[in-house]
């Protein structure tokens, strides 16, 4: 049975169990249960604090779990990255108020509040700069106006919270974020239960960036058209009842299907229409 670290609080659970449900796994049904067994696919879940799941996972306990690129890294656990799966994407960065700090040299001697003291520590020392860390658990846009620090290390997404305290952002971004599948470092790479469930957020992934296209062109025009919707590995053409014409099936990116209708249009394909994908396997 394989068994899985699941977000249980915070940004990350709704979208990694919304994720897991499209990928076929039963989830729980209420948010106080801690551990689930979906039999038929032979999943175990355990439903963790996101900040424990790379600690849990580098200990060999567990095969996998869901967590955050950058909890990963504040964590420093044995554990690594094998797929990056597209929500709850942020930056993270250091921020405080407008006129007082102008980049990274200027951290010096400051003290830097922070829920993530392992990557900010890491940075500033591979920056070489002697600042002083200081660790809070959330809502660290207050503590400069309350005193505590003169800068802090936080996940900014919209830059909303930044803006509310009064904060702009300092320096280039300490990292990228998103949501992450991770494993044991040097755990086999090759385990097909693994690699199975890894093939399944995948198909998730297309289904969410790709929609099926299919239109009707004239031969000659089949050439320009394929150029425009090469599908992820060639498009299917089939014969129509009208001599001179082919119907055509691609793959195309959800984010360019309208002007890629439209460019197909301009070049005479007619009967263009765009379908979801719902599950996939590549
Ligand atoms: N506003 C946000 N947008 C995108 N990702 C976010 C946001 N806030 C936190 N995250 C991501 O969520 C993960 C942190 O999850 P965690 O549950 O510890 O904090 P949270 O989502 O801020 O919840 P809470 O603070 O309520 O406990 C990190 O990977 C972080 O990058
Ligand atoms: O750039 P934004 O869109 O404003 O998002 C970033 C904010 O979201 C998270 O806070 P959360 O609401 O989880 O509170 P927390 O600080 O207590 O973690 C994060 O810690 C930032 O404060
Ligand atoms: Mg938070």
């Amino acid at each position: 049975m394989l068994r899985i670290a699941v977000p249980n609080k915070g940004s990350l659970s709704g979208p990694a169990a919304e994720m897991l449900h499209e990928a076929g796994y039963q989830q729980r049904r209420e948010s106080k249960e801690l551990r689930i067994v979906d039999p038929t696919n032979e999943v175990e879940f355990f439903y963790l604090r996101p900040r424990d799941i790379a600690i849990y996972v580098a200990s060999g306990q567990l095969d996998i779990g869901l967590t955050g690129r950058d909890l990963l890294i504040d964590s420093g656990a044995d554990a690594e990255e094998i797929l990056p799966l597209g929500f709850a994407r942020s930056t993270f960065r250091y921020a405080s108020k407008p006129g007082t700090i102008s980049g990274l040299a200027d951290l010096a001697g400051k003290t830097v509040a922070t829920s993530y003291e392992g990557i900010v520590a890491g940075h500033l020392a591979d920056h070489g700069i002697d600042a002083s860390v200081v660790h809070l658990d959330g809502a660290v846009e207050t503590a400069i106006q309350l005193g505590v620090a003169q800068v802090i290390a936080d996940v900014v997404e919209t830059g909303t919270s930044l803006r509310n305290a009064g904060l702009e952002v300092v320096a280039e971004p300490i990292m990228q974020s998103e949501a992450v599948v991770i494993r044991r470092t040097g755990a086999d790479p090759d385990d097909p239960k693994v690699q199975q469930f890894l093939r399944r957020l995948q198909g998730v992934l297309v289904a969410r960036t790709y929609v099926m296209m299919d239109y009707d062109c004239r031969v000659e025009q089949l050439e320009k058209a394929v150029a425009l919707t090469p599908g992820l590995e060639s498009p299917t053409v089939s014969p129509l009842h009208n001599e001179g014409w082919v119907a055509v099936r691609a793959m195309v990116p959800a984010k360019e299907a309208q002007r890629i209708m439209d460019d197909l249009y301009d070049i005479g394909a007619r009967a263009i229409l765009t379908t979801a994908i719902h599950a996939c396997r590549l």
